[in-house]
Protein backbone atom coordinates (compact mmCIF):
# COMPACT_ATOMS: atom_id res chain seq x y z
CA UNK A 1 0.00 0.00 0.00
CA UNK A 2 3.26 2.56 -0.01
CA UNK A 3 2.31 3.49 -3.63
CA UNK A 4 -1.43 3.73 -2.78
CA UNK A 5 -2.81 7.17 -4.12
CA UNK A 6 -5.48 9.15 -5.33
CA UNK A 7 -3.40 11.69 -6.60
CA UNK A 8 -3.58 11.23 -10.66
CA UNK A 9 -0.08 12.86 -10.97
CA UNK A 10 1.87 11.03 -8.22
CA UNK A 11 4.94 9.36 -10.11
CA UNK A 12 4.55 6.09 -8.93
CA UNK A 13 0.84 5.02 -8.01
CA UNK A 14 -0.89 1.95 -6.78
CA UNK A 15 -5.08 1.88 -6.79
CA UNK A 16 -7.99 0.37 -8.18
CA UNK A 17 -10.23 2.69 -9.81
CA UNK A 18 -9.71 6.26 -10.91
CA UNK A 19 -11.03 8.62 -8.25
CA UNK A 20 -11.92 6.06 -5.88
CA UNK A 21 -12.65 8.86 -3.21
CA UNK A 22 -16.03 9.59 -4.90
CA UNK A 23 -19.23 7.30 -5.33
CA UNK A 24 -18.81 4.86 -8.49
CA UNK A 25 -18.80 1.55 -9.04
CA UNK A 26 -14.89 0.37 -8.79
CA UNK A 27 -13.09 -2.01 -11.23
CA UNK A 28 -12.11 -5.01 -10.57
CA UNK A 29 -8.75 -4.51 -10.78
CA UNK A 30 -5.30 -4.10 -9.10
CA UNK A 31 -2.98 -0.89 -10.90
CA UNK A 32 0.77 0.06 -10.65
CA UNK A 33 1.72 2.80 -12.96
CA UNK A 34 4.75 5.06 -13.03
CA UNK A 35 6.84 6.76 -15.40
CA UNK A 36 9.75 5.76 -17.59
CA UNK A 37 11.20 7.70 -20.84
CA UNK A 38 14.29 8.69 -22.12
CA UNK A 39 14.58 11.80 -19.76
CA UNK A 40 12.54 10.66 -16.62
CA UNK A 41 13.35 12.87 -13.51
CA UNK A 42 11.21 10.07 -11.40
CA UNK A 43 12.21 6.61 -12.51
CA UNK A 44 14.16 6.16 -9.37
CA UNK A 45 11.02 6.00 -7.11
CA UNK A 46 9.72 2.73 -9.11
CA UNK A 47 9.64 0.01 -7.06
CA UNK A 48 13.00 -1.62 -5.90
CA UNK A 49 10.66 -5.21 -4.43
CA UNK A 50 11.11 -7.69 -6.50
CA UNK A 51 14.93 -6.79 -6.58
CA UNK A 52 14.77 -7.86 -10.51
CA UNK A 53 11.87 -5.53 -11.26
CA UNK A 54 13.39 -1.81 -11.91
CA UNK A 55 16.28 -3.26 -13.75
CA UNK A 56 13.80 -5.35 -16.22
CA UNK A 57 11.58 -2.75 -16.63
CA UNK A 58 13.86 -0.18 -17.43
CA UNK A 59 15.09 -2.58 -20.20
CA UNK A 60 11.53 -2.93 -21.12
CA UNK A 61 10.78 0.26 -21.44
CA UNK A 62 13.72 1.09 -23.89
CA UNK A 63 12.93 -1.62 -25.98
CA UNK A 64 9.20 -0.12 -25.94
CA UNK A 65 10.34 3.16 -26.97
CA UNK A 66 12.52 2.10 -30.17
CA UNK A 67 9.34 0.42 -31.34
CA UNK A 68 7.02 3.65 -30.70
CA UNK A 69 9.58 5.62 -32.68
CA UNK A 70 9.10 3.86 -35.55
CA UNK A 71 5.16 3.57 -35.09
CA UNK A 72 5.28 7.45 -34.83
CA UNK A 73 7.17 7.61 -38.22
CA UNK A 74 5.06 5.52 -39.83
CA UNK A 75 1.80 7.62 -39.06
CA UNK A 76 3.78 11.12 -39.38
CA UNK A 77 4.49 9.55 -43.08
CA UNK A 78 1.08 8.41 -43.25
CA UNK A 79 -0.54 12.24 -42.70
CA UNK A 80 1.69 13.54 -45.42
CA UNK A 81 4.35 15.78 -42.31
CA UNK A 82 7.59 14.91 -41.85
CA UNK A 83 8.78 11.44 -40.71
CA UNK A 84 10.20 12.68 -37.42
CA UNK A 85 7.18 15.24 -36.97
CA UNK A 86 5.11 13.52 -34.32
CA UNK A 87 8.80 12.20 -32.51
CA UNK A 88 9.40 16.01 -32.40
CA UNK A 89 6.22 16.98 -31.09
CA UNK A 90 6.40 14.60 -28.29
CA UNK A 91 10.56 15.18 -27.54
CA UNK A 92 12.70 13.69 -25.56
CA UNK A 93 11.29 14.78 -22.54
CA UNK A 94 7.71 13.50 -23.88
CA UNK A 95 6.09 10.75 -21.12
CA UNK A 96 6.17 6.92 -21.12
CA UNK A 97 4.17 5.76 -18.62
CA UNK A 98 3.74 2.12 -17.58
CA UNK A 99 0.54 0.16 -16.15
CA UNK A 100 0.74 -3.08 -14.78
CA UNK A 101 -2.74 -4.42 -14.62
CA UNK A 102 -3.74 -7.24 -12.07
CA UNK A 103 -7.43 -8.12 -12.91
CA UNK A 104 -8.06 -11.04 -10.47
CA UNK A 105 -10.65 -13.84 -11.60
CA UNK A 106 -13.81 -12.56 -10.63
CA UNK A 107 -17.11 -14.72 -9.39
CA UNK A 108 -19.69 -12.65 -11.01
CA UNK A 109 -17.96 -11.01 -14.02
CA UNK A 110 -21.12 -9.75 -15.62
CA UNK A 111 -21.83 -7.21 -12.67
CA UNK A 112 -18.16 -5.77 -13.29
CA UNK A 113 -15.78 -4.45 -14.78
CA UNK A 114 -11.78 -4.51 -15.09
CA UNK A 115 -11.26 -1.11 -16.53
CA UNK A 116 -14.28 1.33 -17.55
CA UNK A 117 -14.63 2.57 -20.92
CA UNK A 118 -12.12 4.75 -22.10
CA UNK A 119 -9.03 5.86 -24.37
CA UNK A 120 -5.71 6.69 -23.26
CA UNK A 121 -4.35 10.10 -23.26
CA UNK A 122 -1.30 9.76 -24.95
CA UNK A 123 -0.32 9.30 -28.32
CA UNK A 124 0.56 5.33 -28.44
CA UNK A 125 -0.03 2.85 -25.93
CA UNK A 126 1.72 -0.53 -26.56
CA UNK A 127 0.12 -3.43 -25.00
CA UNK A 128 1.12 -6.96 -23.65
CA UNK A 129 -0.96 -9.74 -21.62
CA UNK A 130 -0.44 -12.98 -20.23
CA UNK A 131 -3.28 -14.91 -22.87
CA UNK A 132 -6.32 -14.42 -21.09
CA UNK A 133 -9.02 -12.56 -22.98
CA UNK A 134 -10.32 -9.25 -21.72
CA UNK A 135 -9.04 -6.35 -23.29
CA UNK A 136 -12.13 -5.35 -26.01
CA UNK A 137 -12.57 -1.90 -28.46
CA UNK A 138 -15.67 -0.24 -29.18
CA UNK A 139 -16.39 -0.10 -33.14
CA UNK A 140 -19.58 1.67 -33.87
CA UNK A 141 -20.96 1.43 -30.86
CA UNK A 142 -20.25 -2.13 -30.72
CA UNK A 143 -17.53 -3.89 -28.20
CA UNK A 144 -15.46 -6.00 -30.07
CA UNK A 145 -12.47 -8.56 -27.83
CA UNK A 146 -9.32 -8.33 -28.92
CA UNK A 147 -7.92 -11.94 -29.37
CA UNK A 148 -4.68 -12.53 -28.37
CA UNK A 149 -2.17 -13.01 -30.29
CA UNK A 150 1.29 -14.70 -29.45
CA UNK A 151 4.55 -12.91 -29.83
CA UNK A 152 2.46 -9.83 -30.83
CA UNK A 153 1.70 -6.36 -29.16
CA UNK A 154 -1.63 -4.68 -29.33
CA UNK A 155 -0.94 -0.69 -30.20
CA UNK A 156 -3.87 1.90 -29.05
CA UNK A 157 -3.78 5.19 -31.09
CA UNK A 158 -4.91 7.64 -28.26
CA UNK A 159 -6.37 11.53 -27.28
CA UNK A 160 -3.04 13.17 -28.49
CA UNK A 161 -2.77 11.20 -32.00
CA UNK A 162 -6.45 12.49 -32.38
CA UNK A 163 -5.93 16.00 -31.78
CA UNK A 164 -2.79 15.96 -33.49
CA UNK A 165 -3.98 14.82 -36.62
CA UNK A 166 -6.97 16.74 -36.68
CA UNK A 167 -9.37 13.88 -35.95
CA UNK A 168 -7.61 12.15 -39.18
CA UNK A 169 -7.52 9.66 -36.75
CA UNK A 170 -9.38 8.21 -34.20
CA UNK A 171 -8.59 7.33 -30.43
CA UNK A 172 -10.05 3.84 -29.78
CA UNK A 173 -12.59 3.46 -26.57
CA UNK A 174 -11.27 0.28 -24.82
CA UNK A 175 -12.48 -1.46 -21.88
CA UNK A 176 -11.42 -4.53 -19.99
CA UNK A 177 -13.84 -7.29 -18.96
CA UNK A 178 -12.89 -10.01 -16.21
CA UNK A 179 -14.01 -13.78 -16.66
CA UNK A 180 -14.32 -16.26 -13.80
CA UNK A 181 -11.73 -18.50 -14.43
CA UNK A 182 -8.40 -16.81 -14.46
CA UNK A 183 -6.51 -13.75 -13.55
CA UNK A 184 -5.51 -11.48 -16.22
CA UNK A 185 -2.35 -9.24 -16.60
CA UNK A 186 -1.43 -6.51 -18.97
CA UNK A 187 0.91 -4.42 -18.99
CA UNK A 188 0.43 -0.91 -21.12
CA UNK A 189 2.94 1.72 -22.06
CA UNK A 190 1.52 4.97 -22.73
CA UNK A 191 3.56 7.91 -25.14
CA UNK A 192 2.52 11.07 -24.84
CA UNK A 193 4.26 14.94 -24.66
CA UNK A 194 5.99 16.56 -22.03
CA UNK A 195 3.54 17.40 -19.38
CA UNK A 196 2.83 20.99 -20.37
CA UNK A 197 3.22 20.83 -23.59
CA UNK A 198 0.19 21.88 -25.89
CA UNK A 199 -2.09 19.08 -27.00
CA UNK A 200 -3.06 20.69 -30.55
CA UNK A 201 -3.56 19.74 -34.27
CA UNK A 202 -0.40 20.19 -36.54
CA UNK A 203 0.08 23.10 -38.01
CA UNK A 204 0.84 21.76 -41.51
CA UNK A 205 -2.67 19.98 -41.19
CA UNK A 206 -4.75 23.00 -40.93
CA UNK A 207 -4.95 24.91 -44.03
CA UNK A 208 -7.16 27.89 -44.59
CA UNK A 209 -10.42 26.29 -45.21
CA UNK A 210 -9.96 23.47 -43.21
CA UNK A 211 -10.10 24.59 -39.09
CA UNK A 212 -9.08 23.11 -36.17
CA UNK A 213 -11.36 20.68 -34.84
CA UNK A 214 -10.08 20.73 -31.18
CA UNK A 215 -9.29 23.61 -28.95
CA UNK A 216 -5.63 23.54 -27.62
CA UNK A 217 -4.80 22.42 -24.28
CA UNK A 218 -2.17 21.65 -21.45
CA UNK A 219 -1.31 17.77 -21.84
CA UNK A 220 -1.54 17.74 -17.71
CA UNK A 221 -4.84 19.78 -17.75
CA UNK A 222 -5.90 16.94 -20.05
CA UNK A 223 -4.91 14.56 -17.93
CA UNK A 224 -6.44 15.64 -14.59
CA UNK A 225 -9.63 16.27 -16.58
CA UNK A 226 -9.77 12.84 -17.80
CA UNK A 227 -8.38 11.00 -14.75
CA UNK A 228 -9.19 13.04 -11.60
CA UNK A 229 -13.31 12.99 -12.54
CA UNK A 230 -15.79 9.75 -12.89
CA UNK A 231 -16.08 10.67 -17.07
CA UNK A 232 -16.58 7.83 -19.32
CA UNK A 233 -15.45 6.74 -22.79
CA UNK A 234 -14.20 9.90 -24.62
CA UNK A 235 -16.30 12.31 -22.65
CA UNK A 236 -12.73 14.28 -22.04
CA UNK A 237 -11.81 14.50 -25.91
CA UNK A 238 -15.53 15.79 -26.67
CA UNK A 239 -15.49 18.54 -24.32
CA UNK A 240 -12.10 20.04 -26.55
CA UNK A 241 -14.00 19.33 -30.02
CA UNK A 242 -14.82 22.44 -31.31
CA UNK A 243 -17.83 21.54 -33.00
CA UNK A 244 -18.61 20.91 -29.00
CA UNK A 245 -19.17 24.76 -28.06
O1 LIG B 1 -5.95 -4.46 -19.65
C1 LIG B 1 -6.05 -4.01 -20.79
O2 LIG B 1 -5.99 -4.74 -21.79
C2 LIG B 1 -6.29 -2.55 -21.01
C3 LIG B 1 -5.47 -1.65 -20.11
C4 LIG B 1 -5.72 -0.22 -20.41
O3 LIG B 1 -6.55 0.12 -21.21
C5 LIG B 1 -4.96 0.83 -19.73
O4 LIG B 1 -4.15 0.53 -18.83
O5 LIG B 1 -5.15 2.01 -20.10
FE1 LIG C 1 -6.36 2.16 -21.77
Amino acid sequence: MRYCSENVMDPVRYGTSLNTTRKHALHWRDFLRHYGGLVSHTYHLSPDNPPTYKHITKEYLKEVWQLRVKIFSAISEGLGLDPDYIESSLGVEGTQIIAANYYPACPEPNKTLGLAPHSDHGGLTILMDNGIPGLQIKHNQTWYSVPHVPGTFVVNLGDYLEVLSNGKYKSVEHRAVVNAEAARISIAVGHGPKMDAIVQPASPLIKENSESKYRPIVYKDYIRDQQSTIKRGKSALHEIMNNNI
